[in-house]
């Protein structure tokens, strides 16, 4: 087996083995393990308090673990030195939580951020017209640039922090609760957004989420924490068949069975139509548009599937 791949051949971006967190007494993570594949969408789910922030800021080495060994690219996260950080941290982006977005900054400065802490000598031209295209390609109109965070609906925040996030064109995009806070059309949008990114740009995605619409609208596979670890790792359907008591109330629960028929009908639709790929693809190219039947079918899941 090569080294960064696991025993099917897969790359492996992200392999946390053993991993161990705690604040005083109370222990979040225990032996945790997880593999991330190159380029898949890995959504990450968990009850509220089971330590899905705290990994992703393990992962990304802003939390350091009592024990555990965690590489991203097959790189070592914890433990090295400014500048090999550096480089490795280069390769990733970051959608926290609330979109995190600086409000004494405008939207395209907000962009620039992470491109003038790694090229400090990009003349202001340069980062001008990147973050100009970044806003565009995160659906925002072009005039988002110039805009502060509080001129901004919830959706077109979120949009502004993926688009720093995709600054400096990572090959890892990490996004915490992406659609938290956002209407089923906004939400569903957004899902679209991400999963024309993730293929038009080849990303390799890691996503928590609480909402079960973006697990079976974009996931390819879904880990679960709990009892202090990932419990299980795989597709929808494999989590389905496992025993867990907590995944089993999770997926068949009434949100979980209310989320699923939407993502049927969402299907039945698409077969339906002459045309199934063009019109996904009409779908993921236009997030921002929303496609008409992904609304449909997220507003019919959406008796009780969203948190927020
Ligand atoms: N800096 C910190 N100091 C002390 N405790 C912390 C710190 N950060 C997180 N915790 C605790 O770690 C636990 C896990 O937090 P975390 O934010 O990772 O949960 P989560 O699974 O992301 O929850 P949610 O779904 O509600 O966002 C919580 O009990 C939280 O209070």
């Amino acid at each position: 087996m090569a080294r960064g791949q696991n025993d099917r051949g897969d790359d492996i971006i992200v392999d946390v083995e053993g991993l161990r967190n705690s604040f005083g007494t109370s222990v979040i993570h225990e032996g945790l393990d997880l593999q991330v594949r190159r380029g898949e969408i890995l959504g990450v789910v968990g009850g509220s308090g089971t330590g899905k922030s705290v990994l992703m800021r393990s992962i990304i080495g802003l939390q350091t673990p009592d024990a555990g060994e965690i590489t991203v690219f097959g790189e070592p996260t914890v433990g090295r030195d400014e500048t090999e950080a550096t480089a490795i941290r280069k390769r990733w982006g970051v959608l926290f939580q609330g979109g995190a977005l600086f409000s004494t900054l405008t939207v395209a400065e907000n962009v620039q951020v992470p491109l003038r802490e790694f090229y400090r000598e990009l003349p202001q031209s340069l980062l001008d017209e990147i973050a100009a295209y970044k806003v565009v390609m995160t659906g925002l109109p072009a005039d988002a640039g110039p805009k502060y965070p509080a001129e901004l609906s919830g959706g077109m925040k979120k949009r502004a922090g993926l688009a720093r996030a995709l600054a400096m064109d990572p090959e890892l995009l990490f996004l915490d609760e992406p659609t938290a806070g956002l209407d089923p059309i906004g939400a569903a949008a957004f899902d679209g957004l991400i999963q024309s990114l993730q293929r038009t740009l080849g990303l390799t995605v890691f996503l928590i989420t609480h909402d079960l619409d973006t697990l079976y609208a974009i996931c390819d596979r879904v880990a679960v924490l709990a009892d202090k670890k990932v419990i299980a790792i795989g597709t929808i359907d494999e989590l389905k068949a496992t025993d867990h008591p907590w995944i089993h109330e999770y997926f068949e629960g009434p949100r979980g069975r209310a989320a699923a028929t939407g993502q049927e009908l969402l299907s039945a639709d698409h077969d339906a139509d002459a045309h199934p790929t063009e019109v996904r693809e009409k779908q993921t190219e236009q997030p921002s548009q929303g496609g008409v039947s992904d609304n449909a079918a997220r507003g019919t899941a959406q008796e009780g599937t969203r948190k927020n």
